[in-house]
């Protein structure tokens, strides 16, 4: 269970809680014209039962490739992952998706795309409309249950998205840069909407993201990733009374921590 911080409201992961994902030693080698790239280098990482933990680096770190694997849309060239202690060799409705780019079905509409996946289970009637009500309230868009995709903001059509994903009821959430198109107000709003809506369902949360602010501001801890090759150069613990008010970002202890990532990030790759 998590428990709750009287400080910010915000519910905490415990420290020690049972591990649900196991990175060990994972490579990923691309073969190209120009010969073999080594896109991670290795990497080996556990995220707890209900974390929410942000990957960030530079362009090019590998962050993507290590989200496609972790979703088994692509395999590693070596070392092992584990979900749940289950090793990972494919796609699998213990995960869920939310990409940058908006993926919903166009010819469905709102409460069509969130209930797809339920359909394809085979869910009774019934019963889908009741997850997809829970969930379409939970990203306010009850109204909007019989729009289309086109009708819909890019805001929306993400909220359609992690919606969908979690009518699925995934062990795992996985996002890859999920607000990377928005407009900052609708980014922060989102945010937002993503951290109320991590608290209720209590999903593990593994976040691919550029913004440094993003990643402190939804995480309880922050993997930084360096490039060329790609690893994990340094892991933050975000403290998690740092998330006390509205105006926290420009809190003297968010911007300490946005600075020493920052440096994290910008320092020569530490030798072997
Ligand atoms: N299918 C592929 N074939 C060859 N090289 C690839 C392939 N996919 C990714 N790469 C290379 O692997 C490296 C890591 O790419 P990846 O997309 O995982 O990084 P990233 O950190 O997510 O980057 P960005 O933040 O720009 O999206 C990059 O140098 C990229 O060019």
């Amino acid at each position: 269970m998590l428990s709750t911080l009287p400080q910010t409201g915000r519910p905490v992961a415990p420290a020690a809680g049972p591990v649900k994902i196991e990175a060990k030693a994972i490579t990923k080698v691309y073969g190209g014209k120009k010969g073999a790239f080594t896109a991670l280098d290795p990497v080996s990482f556990d995220i707890r039962e209900q974390e929410f933990v942000s990957f960030v680096g530079p362009s090019g770190c590998g962050k993507s490739s290590l989200l496609r694997i972790l979703a088994g849309l692509e395999e590693a060239s070596s070392g092992e992952l584990y979900i749940s202690g289950q090793a990972i060799d494919g796609p699998g409705a213990d995960r869920g998706m939310v990409f940058q780019s908006y993926t919903l079905f166009p010819w469905l509409t709102v409460r069509q795309n969130i209930e797809f996946g339920l359909t394809l289970k085979g869910v009774p009637l019934l019963e889908k409309r009741q997850i997809a009500d829970h969930f379409m309230e939970l990203v306010q868009l009850t109204k909007f249950a019989k729009s289309y995709p086109k009708e819909l903001s890019g805001g929306m059509k993400q909220r359609v998205a992690i919606a969908r994903a979690l009518a699925n009821n995934p062990e795992v959430l996985l996002m890859d840069e999920p607000f990377g198109a928005l407009d900052p107000q609708t980014k922060n709003s989102m945010q937002e909407m993503l951290l109320n809506l991590w608290e209720k369902e209590k999903t593990t949360v593994v976040f691919i993201t550029h913004d440094i602010e993003e990643a402190i501001f939804l995480s309880q801890r922050v993997y930084v990733m360096q490039a060329h090759p790609g690893r994990i150069k340094q892991t933050v613990h975000v403290p998690p009374g740092l998330r006390s008010d509205a105006g926290c970002r420009d809190s003297e202890a968010f911007l300490q921590l946005k600075r020493e990532i920052v440096s994290h990030i910008g320092a020569a790759p530490e030798e072997e």
